[in-house]
């Protein structure tokens, strides 16, 4: 469980993170999201306890990381961005290292790392060697190395390819059934595929904190849909407005088609509602070129709720 409670941090005279509280049980995988220089990693090394709050506190199980370092940084697991490995150390020396450090029993603990972040063929590798995936795995089986409760994980997947992008993904997965895992990313897509909540920070405030789906019916409808009609466009848009479902309907002619118009229909909630429109307009003897759907993206709240700041 980490709580973060109305917590600033200021560089001389500039906040760069401004009262921002949210609270994270465990078991949950939580994307922290924002737009470059909003406040991610201040708040990211805030939690880890690598940089102290200028004002509120942060919690980790209920030990306040200020007033307990030792205790509550035990429960943490850091994976920075561009993770510094021995690069000279073979995989399983470096990883029973690391053991040693944190006082773990290599003999238990390597094997088990081995196996949860996929290390099996590579165990044998000088780190120099490695891939930037595989890297990025041993970064993950070091920041494990401690079982920690809680882990937080900057841009996880940057710089990887499509295949090494979707094993770290799975992992990440994987480890988030029992602990708490925070990943920040500037990967829209990352966050729906790996997290069930999203916590979206700009100039430094809290702008956003809910469920992937709450996000993205934040934004007021859950799809447009874009139709192209001929005839009266007016009487079109009438037509459509009086469907169930239908939150809204603007009219305006076509671009490059000076004879048509096109409807911009926003449409309530999840229901498929599209054949109804198609039904309705060619029963009210509309010819239509065009239909096009869009369901709201994660994009789309994103860019809604960082550009009004
Ligand atoms: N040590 C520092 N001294 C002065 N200003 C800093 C320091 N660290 C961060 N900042 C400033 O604080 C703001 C937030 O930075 P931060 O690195 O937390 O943003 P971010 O959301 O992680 O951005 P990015 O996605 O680009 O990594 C930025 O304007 C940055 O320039």
């Amino acid at each position: 469980m980490i709580e973060v409670s109305h917590v600033s941090r200021n560089f001389g005279d500039f906040r760069a993170v401004n009262d921002v509280s949210f609270s994270i049980p465990t078991g949950q995988i939580v994307g922290l999201l924002g737009p470059n220089g909003a406040g991610k990693t201040t708040t990211m090394r805030m939690i880890t306890g690598f940089l102290a709050p200028s004002a509120g506190s942060v919690k980790i199980d209920g030990i306040d990381i200020t007033e307990n370092p030792v205790e509550a940084k035990r429960k943490i697991g850091y994976m920075p961005e561009s993770a510094p490995l021995y690069g000279e150390m073979i995989v399983e020396d470096y990883l029973r290292y690391i053991a040693g450090i944190y006082g773990q029993n290599p003999e238990e603990k390597v094997p088990l790392l081995c196996k949860e972040c996929g290390l099996k063929e590579v165990m044998s590798k000088n780190i120099s060697e490695l891939s930037r995936g595989n890297r990025q795995r041993v970064a993950l089986a070091h920041a494990l190395m401690n079982d920690p409760e809680i882990l937080i994980l900057d841009e996880p997947t940057s710089g990887l390819d499509p295949n090494q992008v979707e094993d770290v993904r799975s992992i990440i997965r994987e480890i988030g059934k029992t602990r708490t895992v925070i990943v920040s990313t500037h990967i829209l897509s990352e966050v729906e595929t790996i997290c069930s909540r999203a916590i979206i920070i700009s100039g430094g405030k809290l702008v956003a904190d809910s469920s992937i789906e709450e996000l993205k019916n934040s934004i007021g409808t859950s799809s447009t849909v874009y139709i192209t009609v001929g005839g009266d466009g007016n009487k079109a848009c009438e037509l459509v407005k009086s469907i169930n479902g239908v939150a809204g309907v603007t009219v305006g002619p076509k671009e490059g088609e000076a004879n048509l118009s096109e409807l911009v229909v926003s449409v309530n909630g999840d229901a498929e509602i599209r054949p109804v429109i198609i039904k309705k307009l060619v029963e009210g003897g509309f010819d239509l070129y065009e239909a096009a759907h869009n369901k709201n993206t994660l994009e789309d709240v994103f860019h809604t709720l960082t550009e009004a700041k």
